[in-house]
């Protein structure tokens, strides 16, 4: 049974209050999202209108609303001992663990100033990616290689952080052309490179669980900007030095 009293308006004998406090946590958010003109596709970050306390009502939330959907699936959660808490453990799956990436603030990422005013192209990977796509909350497992070629006034940043940024954007419902864009997009915004690249190689469990059932398929594609864009052989070394680093 979803909680009435998050959704329904007050009784018509109780003091009248106000249409915020009757809302549901998630309508307040999105009324919030909505106000401020702020988009909240799947693979968006909400985190900057999150109130305190909200994420935990938000978990109570869902996990009503999952309860809702293990009943319409005919599943007798009283009885069957497995699923009696399985709407709860979705729902601290779903907000805090695989789309987290959606509720939590970006990480912090440590800077360093590039005293040695590197200009080499410098490849990160391969970084394991954990994703679900954003057509059938399916998972997406695959790993991301980056290369950067900074300039004497780019940041540089902690190596971790190249796996903790990619961890938040990936956390979350994406499509596998979106993601490597909104990579990339931080990575640009943060390091200031002359160069940037990113490429993605994933399997997509829609396609082997379920569906076309094929599970040999994998998708690999790439963003390139700046000197990677421009110059081929940049752009040839990288993708050989990935090889290299594949397995
Ligand atoms: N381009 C792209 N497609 C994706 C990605 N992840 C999943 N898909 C595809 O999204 C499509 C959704 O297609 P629909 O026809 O709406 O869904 P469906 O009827 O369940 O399709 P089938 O998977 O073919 O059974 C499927 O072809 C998926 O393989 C992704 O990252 N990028």
């Amino acid at each position: 049974m979803l909680d009435r009293s998050l959704t329904d308006p007050a009784p018509r004998d109780a003091a009248p209050r106000d249409a915020a406090e009757v809302a549901s946590v998630s309508e307040r958010i999105r009324a919030r999202l909505i106000e401020s003109g702020q988009r909240f596709h799947a693979n968006d970050n909400i985190s900057a209108v999150l109130r305190e306390g909200e994420l935990e009502a938000l978990r109570g939330e869902v996990a009503e609303r999952m309860q809702a959907v293990l009943s319409a699936l005919v599943i007798d959660t009283a009885a069957d001992h497995n699923t009696a808490e399985t709407a709860k453990r979705v729902a601290r799956m779903f907000v805090d663990e695989v789309f987290g990436g959606r509720y939590r603030p970006a990480p912090e990422l440590t800077t360093f100033p590039n005293v040695s005013r590197l200009n080499e192209l410098m490849i990160i990977g391969p970084i394991a990616v954990r994703s679900a796509c954003s057509h059938h909350l399916c998972p997406i497992m695959g790993r991301v290689w980056i290369g950067v070629l900074p300039n004497a006034g780019s940041e540089l940043i902690g190596l971790s952080k190249y796996a903790r940024l990619t961890d938040w954007i990936m956390s979350r419902p994406q499509i596998q052309e979106e993601a490597v864009v909104m990579l990339a997009d931080e990575l640009e915004a943060r390091i200031r490179p002359d160069g940037l690249a990113v490429v993605m190689e994933a399997e997509h469990f829609c396609m082997h669980w379920r569906g076309v059932k094929d599970d040999q398929s994998v998708m690999t594609n790439s963003v390139m900007r700046g000197a990677f864009q421009t110059n081929a052989d940049l752009r040839r070394e990288f993708l050989s030095l990935r090889r290299t680093a594949r397995d």
